[in-house]
């Protein structure tokens, strides 16, 4: 009984599929979906617990965004549009966030002016004005909210502010918030805030699904990526993030088969032969071929899927995320290399797809941006709550206190290949991402899968099958033909 068509004859028909386009054919169900174990590889050394990495781009993965993945058992890549000793210091206070969570209070400067709209009811005041920093004071807005006064003026010192060392757990501090009948505790690292627990925050987190196994490294903190570039100057990153702690590094451009990544390929692997590093982004069988051969230890792949990427309409180059996903991991898998699948997921079916076509884990951006541990503030658009999301190779990102990469070149005319925009409030992504998990799961429990490496399986040995979706068929896998309906996934 021929049914469906086998992976590898639906992605040799001369057409670029993307996610939407496909669809699986269910299979056969014999163990529970809380058998599904979603644990992979990032790279050929590090091991996730859940097959979700967050983007180097600046408005998804900086320290909160990085300790909050790596507690949930993924992983962020720290992005580099920022100096080199800025990026070291996210990495460093990523890893030293022991309890993940963004607090909801807002950090400045004794000079700066009081937010008209703060972000809680405390604004901590420090020496750089953000993390981590040396704490002066800080200031209770209960009674100042929509004015605009000086900070200076309205600081209260930190005699009475009780402090503790970063990695002391929940109970402790519970017990500490408890005893002095406070409302926040300060967490301090070499003499510097690295965070600010407030007591609200802490009843939200034990409201969230309870936490598994940690992306933790061989010194007990958690693991963190960070991105690099392909310049000269690159190399002197390389020595900051590695100085910083940084688990692996990422190789971020948008067409990695150049002699510029694989010669940056060669000098890490000289210089750090313990560091794995994830080469990419490629979309081609060859193209992977040669960053196979310079020695990545992990392949990213997309190229103008993202949300926010124009790279297609500009260049005229990229592929369908679903056929890029599906070829290179064909060639990956003969080398061992893992396969990040990079961009274009924006629900659980999209995750579902590029682990089943044979990714080892999902890169995200828009996915995770409009989240309370993304960097920046919440804005209202329109009566929606919303943060900023941007294309790193948008005009904006570009020219933001930016980059050897781009104002080197500042003879030559700039070209974005993204844009900027803006995403809807998500919460956090303590609570989000474990329910995405459980859907994810749920998908590979109706596809006989109870495991990414059984999941491969099934695929190289023709037993999974899939199709196309036609236009309609995709109108029909939509809601659809209703006056109006309110749509909850957890
Ligand atoms: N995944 C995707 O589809 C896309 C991603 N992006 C993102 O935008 C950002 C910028 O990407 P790219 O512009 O591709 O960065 P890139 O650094 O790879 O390339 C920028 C330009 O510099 C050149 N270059 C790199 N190293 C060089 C060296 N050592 N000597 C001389 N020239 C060199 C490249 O050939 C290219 O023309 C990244 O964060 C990337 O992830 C941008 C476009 C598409
Ligand atoms: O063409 C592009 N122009 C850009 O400015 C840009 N910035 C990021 N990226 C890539 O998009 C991925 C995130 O995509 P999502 O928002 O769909 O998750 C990211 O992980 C990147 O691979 C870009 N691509
Ligand atoms: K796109």
């Amino acid at each position: 009984m021929e049914d469906g068509f086998a992976a590898s004859r639906l992605f040799s028909q001369g057409y670029s599929y993307t996610y939407d386009d496909v669809i699986f054919l269910p299979h056969y169900i014999d163990f529970p979906t809380d058998a599904v174990s979603l644990s992979t590889s990032l790279s050929r050394n590090i091991r996730l617990s859940i097959p979700c990495v967050a983007s180097p781009m600046d408005t998804v993965s900086e320290a909160y965004m990085a300790a909050a993945m790596a507690a949930l058992g993924g992983i962020a890549i720290i992005h580099s549009n920022c100096t080199s000793a800025q990026q070291a210091s996210i990495i460093r206070h990523a890893k030293s966030l022991h309890i993940p969570i963004a607090p909801s209070v807002a950090f400045a400067s004794s000079q700066d002016v009081l937010p008209t709209a703060p972000q809680g009811r405390y604004v901590f005041v420090t020496e750089s004005g953000t993390l981590p920093s040396k704490l002066v004071g800080y200031v209770d807005c209960e009674n100042l909210k929509g004015e605009e006064v000086k900070i200076f003026d309205y600081m209260r010192d930190c005699k009475s502010v009780e402090s503790v060392p970063w990695n002391y757990d929940l109970g402790k501090i519970e017990a500490i918030l408890e005893e002095n009948k406070c409302d926040f505790v300060v967490l301090e690292r070499d003499g510097e805030v690295v965070n600010v627990l407030i007591k609200e925050d802490l009843e939200r987190l034990k409201g969230y699904p309870k936490l598994g196994a940690g992306t933790v490294g061989a010194d007990g903190e958690w693991m963190v990526g960070a991105a690099l570039g392909t310049r000269e100057s690159d190399k002197e990153r390389l020595e900051h993030v590695v100085k910083a702690g940084a688990n692996v590094v990422v190789l971020d451009s948008s067409q990695g088969n150049s002699i510029y990544q694989i010669e940056m390929i060669k000098y890490i692997k000289k210089t750090y032969p313990q560091l794995d590093v994830i080469g990419g982004n490629v979309v081609t069988m060859s193209q992977a071929q040669n960053l196979i051969q310079a020695g990545v230890d992990a392949l990213r792949v997309g190229m103008g899927s993202g949300s926010i990427c124009t790279t297609q309409e500009v260049c005229a180059v990229g592929r369908g995320q679903a056929t890029a996903v599906y070829k290179v991991s064909s060639i990956a898998s003969q080398h061992g290399v893992p396969v990040i699948a990079d961009g274009g997921i924006s629900n659980s079916g999209h995750i579902v797809k590029a682990l089943v076509l044979g990714a080892s884990t999902v890169m995200m951006g828009s996915f995770l941006a409009g989240s309370t541990e993304a960097p920046g503030a919440y804005e209202y658009k329109n009566g929606q709550r919303v943060k900023k999301y941007r294309g790193m190779g948008s005009l904006e990102a570009m020219t933001k206190g930016s980059d050897q990469r781009y104002l080197g070149d500042t003879a030559k005319l700039k070209i974005a290949q993204g844009v900027v925009g803006a995403v809807a409030d998500k919460g956090s992504v303590l609570k989000f991402v474990p329910y995405t998990m459980q859907a994810v799961k749920q998908g590979f429990q109706d596809l006989g899968a109870s495991s990414l490496p059984l999941a491969h399986d099934l695929l190289r040995s023709d037993t999974l099958r899939l199709e196309v979706r036609t236009g309609a068929a995709q109108v029909e896998g939509g809601i659809h033909g209703l006056v109006s309906y309110e749509k909850k996934s957890f």
